[in-house]
């Protein structure tokens, strides 16, 4: 399905990305794991090569943050695999003390790794985008406003890309709690507000539901400028939007 295509997905050494990685590489694409954990990143990529082969799987160690290493990692990437046709932004922390680096990282990186892949994408008839945002975007969590901000940013950047970039098409989805080590240490019980909050959606999804969502906003050719939101009560459901036009007419 996604033979002769080339992936790249930030922070796809565990958890959603990983989930992600793989289902591309299942589909038949090559893919590029950028991400800060040196010893995830290796012991993952390791893994990926031993099962797709070593010619399909890219390994580089950056920090989303740093522009630099960015570029450099999209050059590596059309260099390695000879095109760059997909890219997912899925790099994500939260951490309600630090706002700017929050900030930062979940929505300045993936604006900036869009406009890079942008440049790399010229020449792709299959260029798409899909960014990680969250139900976070939607139902806005009290003490963790930065977290929160990112993701409706990031929403409203998808959106907006959608309608303006020829060629390039901008999709995202929103999860609701998923069950990966953002959540805490692995093995480790969750924090009692943690766990009340995850009973109250329906319990936890699974990083391979998400997957399997960015997967058909990559190879759905009809999907651009969507938002895909999946919680466990509801499964997937697309948010429905005026366009700016209708919405101009009901301000
Ligand atoms: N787990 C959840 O409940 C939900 C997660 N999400 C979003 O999904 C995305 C992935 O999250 P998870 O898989 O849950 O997280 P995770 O913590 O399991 O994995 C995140 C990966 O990103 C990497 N990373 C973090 N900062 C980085 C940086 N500056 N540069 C490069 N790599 C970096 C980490 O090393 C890690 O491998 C995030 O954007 C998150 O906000 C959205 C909804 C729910
Ligand atoms: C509706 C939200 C959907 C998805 C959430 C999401 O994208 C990712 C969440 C990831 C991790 C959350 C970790 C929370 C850790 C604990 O510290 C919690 O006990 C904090 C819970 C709520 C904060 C409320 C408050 O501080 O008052």
């Amino acid at each position: 399905m996604l033979s002769e295509q080339s992936a790249v997905v930030t922070g796809g050494a565990q958890g959603i990305g990983l989930a992600t990685s793989r289902l591309l590489l299942q589909s038949g694409a090559k893919v590029a794991i950028f991400d800060l954990s040196k010893d995830k990143l290796s012991t993952t990529c390791d893994e990926l090569k031993r099962e797709f082969g070593t010619d399909r799987v890219l390994s580089f160690h950056c920090d989303v943050t740093d522009e630099e290493q960015v570029v450099k990692g999209f050059a590596l990437t059309k260099e390695t695999f000879g095109s760059v046709d997909i890219l997912v932004n899925n790099a994500g922390i939260t951490s309600p003390k630090e706002w700017k680096k929050t900030l930062l990282i979940n929505l300045h990186a993936p604006m900036f790794a869009s406009y890079t892949a942008m440049e790399y994408m010229k020449g792709s008839s299959k260029a798409v985008i899909v960014n990680v945002a969250s139900m976070a975007g939607f139902c806005a969590i009290p003490g963790n406003e930065s977290y929160s901000a990112s993701k409706s940013g990031l929403i409203a950047f998808t959106r907006s890309m959608a309608q303006s970039t020829e060629g390039i098409r901008f999709n995202c989805i929103c999860p609701s709690y998923t069950d990966t080590p953002l959540l805490g240490e692995p093995g480790k019980e969750l924090d009692s507000t943690l766990s009340f909050i995850i009973e109250k959606q329906g319990g936890l999804l699974k990083p391979e539901q998400v997957s399997e969502g960015i997967v058909r906003l990559i190879t759905d050719a009809s999907l651009n400028g969507q938002v895909l939101k999946l919680t466990p009560r509801k499964g997937f459901h697309f948010e429905k939007y005026d366009s700016f036009m209708e919405s101009l007419e009901k301000l």
